[in-house]
């Protein structure tokens, strides 16, 4: 058979472990510590399983798992097919040998799980001191992180501002450079001026004496000329003298016409005297033109001599001016040579002081190298540690999912083994829950209290035990609660049958008893936390678990639909308009069962849900279409039988595998007798009908305790409807209802009459509906419809 068991939290296991310990009736086993017995594989035979208390159980022994597949598999034997004495011994005996194997079973179990908090312990110490070392190691290393950092930074800024010093040294270098270049180049300057003024001192002195001389050649040229004037007015003075000669000559020619040829001789030579007189005039002029000619010219150049002079002075004044600002601006520069030189001084004394400094901060960082250097090699040296206690937890890991994989087979094998025992008890199992006394002065104890529980270890929380008319009455079912139980409680016993639905079992839940007993407060509960009941915790947890079956490839629809069954009628109360029409009896619902032993309800409103949430609205929605009136007994009766049915269909991608599952969950209407009930009319069909529908369960019942051929089914809508669960393959729970109330005593013994009837049924064995994908092309596919 597939595994239909999830792992489980061990606090949750233990949870199972006591349910089912309490559900099997048994004592917790004193604990014998089974480490060794688990280590040696096994172990259960080295000593006697513990007996059941107040029995003496024979020992039966186990060796391991094939003990336990030799005991599933034994046949049963028989004198004859009607030898019914012989095999209800075989059966018991073997019954017997399956509780002692269970014990075995979770002696082992505690075993393991002793070993597996043990390992657990260990993990945590080992994890706690890891963490702390951790802690410890990273506390240093952020430490030293954060010196290294810190000299970093110091290093750095101290880096930068030497950088900076450096710089600002460079540029005052550089500017003083530049200053001496500048100065030298102004004193280069300044003897280039001084050797040009010395030059231009020169050319003006020069340029004096040649004025000077330009001035005594002009002298005497004025004085030559004076002196040629001179000669002029001489020569022309000469000239009137010689025309007077002439006039006397010409006069005396005619005296002295004869000796006029002397005298023309006298003439010629005469005019001779007179042509190189003239022409020594003329050349006087030449000259004279000459001699002015080079007067304006020396006049020119004495301008020009002056003008140079002008220029030169002019030149030479700019020059000293020049002068005077060069050695103004010589004497500024070495002025700021000198304070640059100042300068320079502070800053190699301030660089030598920095480079000090960076020495020391240089050591200083070594120092704190070589520190980390030491730190690398304790990180290493820790991380190598917590490498091995790394590997260690990783081992003791192992080790634990060893222990929880053997848990969790022993787990499977141990819900196997319970399956086997239901499937083999065969009945319906049989809750019993009483109700708290409702109003203050009955709990007060003014209320004669007529249900008490036994005493004995052998019937703790399975008996009951009513005092009706003086006499006591006493009950054993799988599961007594008593008014204190929480819903909390009363759920937990039952969520193993709720997972069964998720395994692919038909699940029928049934709430009995009495009006105002506590069914609908059983399965519906009330707003509220702690007040939910059985269908909204049922929903809850197949939720939840559907959800982390998916991890496993799980993958589950689920469709919903809700009915109640009112006077003999069925109506839908997820009908989308439930309009009046069908209140009146309208439309017409059918029952089918299929050979698969699936039921279905033709034309009734199925909702594909989701979450939680998708059921609880439907619910509220159903609630408020749903049959309530009052009562003598009940503010809030149900005046209807309520069935829920979620239907199951879960594929595994992975392992091809499909189930299919059907929760029933079921508030039944309150018995109630109609002489105490007084009700008339409406509320006399209502309860007639009701009690009606009742009787038809507990004839259904009664024949199949007796094991008649023939059961009526049909002879009521409720009991056709819970065919399959009370006559087929169903894992099947009712709830006994019962109020404490003396008033009640009757029907309370009624209730809890008809309910020893229904757990002495034996309804057939529980089937799950599975197949694999491969099979599932065949004819014989699950419907998901
Ligand atoms: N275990 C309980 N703890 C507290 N209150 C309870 C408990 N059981 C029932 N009650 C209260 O008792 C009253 C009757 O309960 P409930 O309506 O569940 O009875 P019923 O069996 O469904 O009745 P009917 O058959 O008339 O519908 C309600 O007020 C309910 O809250």
């Amino acid at each position: 058979m597939a595994s239909s068991l999830t792992p489980r939290s061990p606090h949750q296991k233990k949870e199972n472990l006591g349910s089912l310990r309490r559900g099997m009736g048994y004592n917790a086993p004193p604990r014998r510590n089974v480490l060794s017995a688990i280590n040696n594989g096994g172990g259960a035979n080295s000593e006697p399983a513990p007996s059941e208390a107040g029995s003496e159980a024979p020992a039966f022994e186990f060796s391991g798992r094939e003990d336990v597949d030799r005991l599933l598999n034994e046949k049963m034997k028989g004198k004859s097919k009607n030898d019914y004495k012989g095999r209800t011994e075989q059966m018991s005996e073997y019954i017997k040998r399956l509780r002692a194997c269970i014990r075995w079973l979770v002696e082992l179990e505690d075993g393991y799980l002793a070993e597996q908090e043990k390992l657990r312990g260990q993990i945590d110490s080992d994890n706690a001191r890891h963490a702390e070392f951790e802690a410890q190691l990273s506390g240093a290393l952020e430490e030293l992180k954060a010196a290294n950092l810190e000299m970093t930074t110091r290093c750095d800024s101290l880096e930068e501002s030497l950088n900076k010093e450096k710089a600002a040294r460079l540029l005052a270098v550089e500017s003083y450079e530049k200053e001496r270049e500048e100065r030298e180049s102004a004193e280069a300057s300044r003897d280039v001026l001084t050797v040009d003024l010395e030059r231009v001192t020169h050319e003006a002195k020069r340029f004096s004496e040649q004025l000077k001389m330009v001035q005594d050649t002009n002298k005497r040229l004025q004085e030559y000329n004076s002196s040629l004037q001179q000669y002029n007015s001489n020569l022309q003075a000469d000239t009137s003298k010689n025309g007077e000669i002439i006039s006397k000559l010409q006069r005396e020619k005619s005296a002295m016409m004869e000796a006029m040829t002397n005298l023309k001789d006298l003439n010629n030579s005469m005019k001779n005297q007179l042509d190189s007189s003239m022409s020594s005039q003329k050349e006087a002029i030449r000259v004279k033109e000459e001699l002015r000619k080079e007067v304006e010219c020396l006049r020119a150049d004495l301008q020009q001599v002056r003008e140079d002079r002008d220029q030169s002075v002019a030149q030479l004044n700019t020059l000293t001016a020049e002068l005077a600002t060069y050695s103004e601006q010589a004497r500024k520069s070495s002025k700021d040579s000198e304070l640059l030189r100042i300068k320079a001084a502070a800053f190699e004394e301030t660089c030598s002081s920095q480079q000090e400094q960076i020495e020391t901060l240089q050591k200083q960082l070594a120092v704190a190298t070589e520190k980390l250097k030491h730190a690398d090699v304790t990180a290493i040296e820790a991380m190598t540690g917590y490498e091995t206690q790394k590997e260690t937890i990783k081992d003791l890991e192992e080790r634990l999912a060893y222990a929880e994989f053997q848990i969790i087979e022993a787990d499977k094998l141990r819900k196997k083994l319970h399956n086997t025992i239901l499937e083999l008890k065969g009945n319906i199992r049989v809750f019993c829950r009483v109700r708290p006394f409702l109003s203050d002065s009955d709990s007060n104890g003014q209320e004669e209290a007529i249900i008490s529980y036994p005493s004995s270890v052998e019937n703790a929380g399975r008996g009951i035990d009513l005092l009706n008319q003086g006499q006591k009455c006493s009950f054993s079912y799988d599961k007594v609660f008593d008014h204190s139980a929480s819903q909390d409680d009363v759920f937990v016993e039952m969520s193993q049958l709720v997972q069964s639905a998720l395994d692919g079992y038909k699940v029928c839940i049934f709430a009995y008893g009495q009006t105002g007993s506590g069914k609908t407060y059983t399965m519906m509960g009330k707003p509220g936390r702690d007040q939910k009941g059985i269908i909204p915790r049922s929903l809850e947890q197949i939720f939840k678990t559907s959800q982390s079956l998916e991890s496993q490839g799980w993958k589950y629809c689920m469709q919903a639909s809700m009915l109640e069954i009112y006077n003999e009628t069925i109506r839908d109360l997820l009908a989308p308009g439930r309009s009046s029409s069908e209140m009146a009896g309208g439309k017409q619902y059918t029952i089918k069962h299929d050979s698969q032993g699936n039921t279905t309800v033709s034309d009734l409103t199925t909702t594909n849900v989701f979450s939680t949430a998708d059921v609880t609205s439907l619910l509220e929605k159903a609630s408020h279409s749903r049959s309530v009136g009052k009562t003598q007994m009940n503010e809030q009766s149900s005046r209807s039988h309520f069935v829920f049915t979620l239907k199951i269909f879960g594929s595994n991608e992975s392992t091809g595998q499909q189930v299919q599952g059907v929760l029933n969950l079921i508030d039944l209407a309150g018995s109630e007798r109609l002489t105490k009930s007084g009700a008339t009319g409406d509320r006399l069909k209502e309860t007639q009908a009701i009690n009606k529908s009742l009787s038809a369960l507990s004839d259904v019942i009664f024949a199949i305790a007796k094991n008649d051929d023939h059961v009526p089914f049909r002879n009521s809508k409720l009991t056709y409807l819970l065919q399959p669960c009370l006559g087929g393959d169903s894992k099947t729970l009712m709830f006994v209802n019962v109020s404490p109330e003396a008033s009640s005593a009757g029907e309370t013994l009624c209730s809890l009459r008809f309910a020893s009837r229904v757990n002495a049924c034996e309804i057939g064995v529980a089937r799950r509906q599975t197949q694999s994908k491969s099979s599932s092309d065949n004819s014989n596919r699950l419907s998901y419809g």
